[in-house]
Parts: structure tokens; C-alpha cells; sequence
């Protein structure tokens, strides 16, 4: 690869994108840029980010050539890497997502149950247009992939290219989780070696080493089922957040094997959920008047004033620092250990080849190497298969047009049960996703 790299943002306006920015202009050390181009299909929502972000280049990376566009037709010409994340149909599409599988006493989540299923079958055709977009200018780019639902996204990408080696799907989440860890013992998460194994948004760490080598597992569980849990950056978030992390408590209290994953709540406490969901205002809604508000508030501040020194607007989570380390890992061939969504294929015993399991793996310069997992005990193996069916068929949905097989998904997810429920939460998503869904038949 290059002395110095050309990078494009696909989802320039997305309100994780400042983060991003800022993370590039931070970590030149370990990825050296030449050219940092946004791409969006909004031109104004964009604009703003990109406006700031021509200011952050201008003051923290002077040497690199940073702009934005609507224009597809050049941006991907030489690039290296894509960081992508997309958000088809905006927060309007996710409040759909959350309110109809709400208004119907189902749980409503962007990634999850009912909504993640519309959210997941909505995303794919930009994605796939995406995918060929770069291949047709950039052949070898990396494609490092944060758009949501990731688990449908990656099976779904993986199904429709086969044989594509650089699409990397990757969830800051379990990164959040080993923070978040690392605040609870006073030590830096940097230096833990994770042991992890699920689907994306449905998986466990099993093992938690420290550099002399140390499970640190058990002290996290024994803490947290005492004291309970918080997030890293728990002083920025909305109390939803805060809710949401105290649940790994109670999941500990009950499976105290492994420390879940936060997403986990959802499948195994669905009724208490419910009962602290208002259908009538999501975490869509929340996020509009919080993160959105905030990240263009300040993004305007920056612009009006010409500086983005001591600008508030980056979150102080993975979310921006791990995109970049895993190009950086890929770039330099470092081996660094991620939790990644690679294929099966035998990493954990006996599960399908095709799935999208997110584990731990080293990835360098040929991408991710996954670590074996082995065999997983029955509560697991009966939670993923299940989970895996429903991802599969939600996809299969998508690429032959499949009422029956989007029904199907929707009584298999943990979410929906009951075949009543799934067939009329599907015909109202169906309903409210015309814009967007294939027509399935
Ligand atoms: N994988 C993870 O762990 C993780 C973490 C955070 C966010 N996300 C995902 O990242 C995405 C962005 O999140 P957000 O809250 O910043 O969303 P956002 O709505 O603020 O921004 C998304 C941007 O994507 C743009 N867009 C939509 N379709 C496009 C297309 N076809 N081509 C180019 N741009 C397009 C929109 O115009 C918008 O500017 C979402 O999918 C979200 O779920 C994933
Ligand atoms: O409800 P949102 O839009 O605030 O968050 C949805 C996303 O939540 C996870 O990402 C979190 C991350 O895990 C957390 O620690 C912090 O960095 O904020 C992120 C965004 O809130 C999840 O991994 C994503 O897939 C979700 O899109
Ligand atoms: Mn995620």
C-alpha cells in the first residue's frame, strides 16, 4: 500500500462522522493520509459536517487533501480505504422502525426484532449499489462497514459477493463494553485480550485476559452483580444508555457465565422492556433531540467562528478511534486483536458455515484472522441458531422477494413468536417501507 492514503467517508453527514474526522486527523501517526473525501447523498445535511471538517483538516492536518461531494462518479477513483455508515431513510425511517412493532406491543429497536428486520431489508440495496460503486474504481479498497443492522448487512453483503475479501463489518459496541470495563477496574482496556463469541448485537465475552495474563471475567461479574454497570462515557449519555448498560446486572444475576452483551436485554427480558418503552417517543426521537442537535449545533459554532479548537462536538468513545485503528491494523499489518464479523466457517463447532459470527481476531494487512471458539454450551448454541435463522431468512426475504421467508424470519426472531404478530407487523412495515423494500412476494 501507499506512503500516504486516500480515504473516502460514505455517510458524510451521519452525526458519528466529527468523531471519525477528528480520529483521522488524531492518528496520522499510525494511518498517513493524503486525501480524505465525504460522500453523501443529502447535499445539505452533509454540508455542515463537511464544512467543519474543512476546518478541522485546515487547523490539525494541514497536508491533507479533505473535501465533500454528492458526486459519486469520481469519488471512489484511487481510494484505500471506505468507511461507510449509511442511515437509508434517516431518523424518520428508524422512528417507523421502533414505532410500529411498539404500537403493536412488540419490542421496536433500530437493530433488533421487527425494526431491525425492516431496518436491515431497507439498507441493503444502497449498500450493494455502494459496494459496486467502489469496486468499479477502486478494485482492492477496504471496505470497512459501521452501517446498521450489521448483522443483516454482512450476511447479506456476504451472500451477494461471494467472493469479496475486503468488506469488513465492525460494531463498537463490545469495544464500548471493554471501556466501560476498564473504568470499573481502573485500568486501561487497551491492554485486555478479549475472548468473544455471537452474532453482531447478540454475543458474550467468555474470557477477559490482562497482560500478565489474568481472566479478569470473573472480578468484572462479581463487581458488577454488587455494584452494578456503567457505561465508559456514562456522564454524556441519554438515560436510556444508562438503563440499558445497568441491565448487564441482572443478566449477570441470571447467566453469570459470561458478560453479555448489552444488546442481549432485548431477547431475554422482552416483557420488561416493554414495559419501560413509550411507543409514543423512541430512542429515535431521543437521538434527534439529543446527538443530532448537538453534533450541528456545534458543527455551525465551528464554521461560524472559523476554529474547531476544544470543539465538543467528538464523542469520546470508540466509535471514531476503532474505525481508524482497524484500517490502521490492515495498513501496517499489525495483527491487533479486534471482535470483527468474519464467516463460520468452523469457528464455532457446528454452527452454519455461512453465518456472520462476531469474534475476536487479528487482523493485518490480509484482513481478519479469526480465533477458534470451539464448541459452545446448548443455552448458547439454541439462542444463535435461532437468531442466525432469522438473519438468514430476513436476508433471503430481500434477495428473492420472499413474503414467506420475511414471515418466517419474523416468527423465528425471539422478538416477534408469535406467526400472527409477524404477519401483521410485517404488512405494516411492508407498508411503511415502500420507498424502500422490494416488493416481496
Ligand atoms: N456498527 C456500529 O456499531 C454502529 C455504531 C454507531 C452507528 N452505526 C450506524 O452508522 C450509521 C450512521 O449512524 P448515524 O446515527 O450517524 O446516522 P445519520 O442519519 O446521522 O447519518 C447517516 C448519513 O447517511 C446518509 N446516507 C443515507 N443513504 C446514503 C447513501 N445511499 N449513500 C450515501 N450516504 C447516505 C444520510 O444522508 C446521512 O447523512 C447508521 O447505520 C447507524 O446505525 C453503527
Ligand atoms: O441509539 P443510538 O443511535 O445512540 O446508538 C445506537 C448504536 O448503539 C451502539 O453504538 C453505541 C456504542 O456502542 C456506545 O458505546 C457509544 O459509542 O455510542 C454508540 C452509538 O450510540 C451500537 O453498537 C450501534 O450499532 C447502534 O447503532
Ligand atoms: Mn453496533
Amino acid at each position: 500500500m501507499k506512503e500516504k492514503l486516500n480515504v473516502v467517508i460514505v455517510g458524510g453527514g451521519s452525526t458519528w462522522c466529527p468523531g471519525i474526522l477528528k480520529s483521522l486527523t488524531k492518528h496520522q501517526d499510525i494511518l498517513p493520509l493524503k486525501r480524505v473525501v465525504m460522500y453523501d447523498t443529502d447535499a445539505d445535511r452533509q454540508a455542515v459536517i463537511g464544512e467543519f471538517g474543512k476546518i478541522l483538516f485546515r487547523e490539525e492536518a494541514p497536508d491533507v487533501a479533505f473535501d465533500y461531494t454528492t458526486d459519486k462518479s469520481r469519488v471512489y477513483e484511487d481510494v484505500d480505504f471506505v468507511l461507510c455508515q449509511i442511515r437509508t431513510g434517516g431518523y424518520d425511517m428508524r422512528s417507523t422502525d421502533e414505532k410500529i412493532p411498539l404500537s403493536m406491543g412488540l419490542i421496536g429497536q433500530e437493530t433488533v426484532g421487527a425494526g431491525g428486520m425492516a431496518y436491515g431489508i431497507r439498507s441493503m440495496t444502497d449498500m450493494i449499489e455502494i459496494v459496486n460503486d467502489v469496486r468499479a474504481q477502486s478494485p482492492e479498497a477496504w471496505i470497512i462497514n459501521y452501517t446498521n443492522p450489521a448483522a443483516l448487512v454482512a450476511y447479506g453483503l456476504a451472500r451477494v459477493f461471494p467472493d469479496e475479501h475486503h468488506i469488513l463489518n465492525i460494531c463498537d459496541q463490545p469495544v464500548n463494553l471493554l471501556r466501560s470495563y476498564g473504568r470499573l477496574l481502573g485500568c486501561d482496556s487497551r491492554e485486555f485480550e478479549p475472548v468473544y463469541f455471537g452474532l453482531n448485537h447478540f454475543g458474550w465475552f467468555t474470557h477477559i485476559y490482562d497482560k500478565a495474563g489474568r481472566d479478569l471475567v470473573p472480578v468484572i461479574r462479581d463487581h458488577v452483580r454488587e455494584h452494578g454497570f456503567k457505561p465508559a462515557d456514562a456522564e454524556q449519555r441519554d438515560q436510556s444508555w444508562l438503563d440499558t448498560y445497568a441491565m448487564v446486572a441482572d443478566m449477570l444475576h441470571d447467566f453469570p457465565d459470561y458478560l453479555p452483551n448489552t444488546y442481549l436485554q432485548y431477547y431475554l427480558y422482552p416483557k420488561y422492556k416493554l414495559a419501560h418503552l413509550d411507543p409514543a417517543y423512541t430512542r429515535s426521537d431521543e437521538v434527534i433531540n439529543s446527538r443530532e442537535k448537538r453534533v450541528f449545533a456545534e458543527c455551525r459554532r465551528v464554521a461560524q467562528v472559523g476554529s474547531a479548537k476544544g470543539s465538543s462536538v467528538v464523542q469520546n468513545d470508540a466509535h471514531g478511534d476503532m474505525i481508524v485503528e482497524v484500517s490502521s491494523a490492515i495498513y501496517r499489518n499489525t495483527r491487533q486483536t479486534f471482535i470483527v464479523m468474519v464467516k463460520n466457517d468452523g469457528i464455532i463447532e457446528g454452527f452454519p458455515n455461512d453465518a456472520m459470527v462476531e469474534v475476536a481476531a487479528s487482523v493485518g494487512v490480509n484482513g481478519p484472522q479469526p480465533y477458534a471458539v470451539g464448541k459452545i454450551e446448548p443455552f448458547y448454541y439454541g439462542l444463535m441458531t435461532t437468531q442466525y435463522s432469522y438473519e438468514r431468512l430476513a436476508m433471503e426475504a430481500y434477495l428473492e422477494h420472499s413474503y414467506e421467508k420475511a414471515l418466517q424470519a419474523l416468527t423465528l426472531n425471539r422478538l416477534v413468536n408469535d406467526a400472527k404478530d409477524a404477519r401483521e407487523v410485517l404488512d405494516k412495515l411492508i407498508e411503511a417501507n415502500k420507498d424502500y423494500w422490494p416488493e416481496l412476494k
